[in-house]
Formats: structure tokens, C-alpha cells, sequence
């Protein structure tokens, strides 16, 4: 089983959607761990399972790192807001920092979002 977490800040939620939906054949053979607001919307616009947690300013970020320490997560997309402030820069720094510590690959863009998928969709069809 491949494990991927994903996360949107509120700008970037619906660029997520639309990336999720487009790959949404490989996303569905995947256990999906999401904050909380990310994950609800992802289930309502694409309809995919998804383990939430705590919304991103509540802690949720936290809670996702929590689990790519323990070695649950294999990929993390987490499409941030570059051009807003975050009251909670700091959990969203903690996570891109503990993917580099454990060397999960992340994700923070389109651009790399689409070669992590591909990588994924690899390990499904022993390409
Ligand atoms: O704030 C977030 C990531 O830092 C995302 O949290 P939500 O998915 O609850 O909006």
C-alpha cells in the first residue's frame, strides 16, 4: 500500500481538487491521509476515502508529521500559499522539515505533484 498525505492551504484547495480528480485512477489505489478541511473537500468534490485529522491550524500539519516520523508516509503533497502569511508558518515548516529528516518525498507544487504521481503510478504497474 502506498500512503500519501495530502494537503491544500484554502488558495490552493481547489488546484488540489482539480489535480487529484485528474489522477484520480492512482490516488484511489492509495491510502489517503488529509487535514481536516483539505480532506473534506477532496471527498466531496472527487469523492476518494480519506483519513482526516485536525484542520492545519489546529494542529492538523502536526499530526501529519506525527505520522510520516513514524514511517507511515510515502509521499506528501502539500500545495502551500506562498503569497499568504499562516498563523501557523511554523507546523507548516515542521512538516517540510521532518519529509527532509526522513527523506519522504514532498511535494509542494503542480509541477512536482505530477512527477511524485507518476513515480506512483510506477510501483502499480511494475513499470
Ligand atoms: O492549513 C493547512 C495546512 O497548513 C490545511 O488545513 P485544512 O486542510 O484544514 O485547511
Amino acid at each position: 500500500m502506498v500512503n500519501v498525505a495530502l494537503i491544500a492551504h484554502d488558495k490552493k484547495k481547489l488546484d488540489l481538487v482539480m489535480f487529484v480528480k485528474e489522477w484520480k485512477n492512482v490516488f484511489s489505489q492509495c491510502k489517503l491521509y488529509a487535514t481536516k478541511t483539505t480532506g473534506s473537500v477532496l471527498k466531496d468534490k472527487v469523492g476518494l476515502e480519506i483519513q482526516t485529522f485536525e484542520s492545519g491550524p489546529l494542529g492538523g500539519d502536526l499530526q501529519i508529521g506525527a505520522l510520516a516520523v513514524s514511517g507511515k508516509i510515502d509521499f506528501v503533497l502539500f500545495l502551500r500559499d506562498p503569497l499568504t502569511a499562516q498563523p501557523h508558518e511554523p507546523d507548516v515548516s515542521a512538516v517540510l522539515r521532518i519529509c527532509d529528516v526522513h527523506n519522504i518525498p514532498l511535494a509542494t507544487n503542480l509541477a512536482t505533484a505530477e512527477a511524485l504521481v507518476l513515480e506512483i503510478e510506477k510501483k502499480f504497474t511494475n513499470k
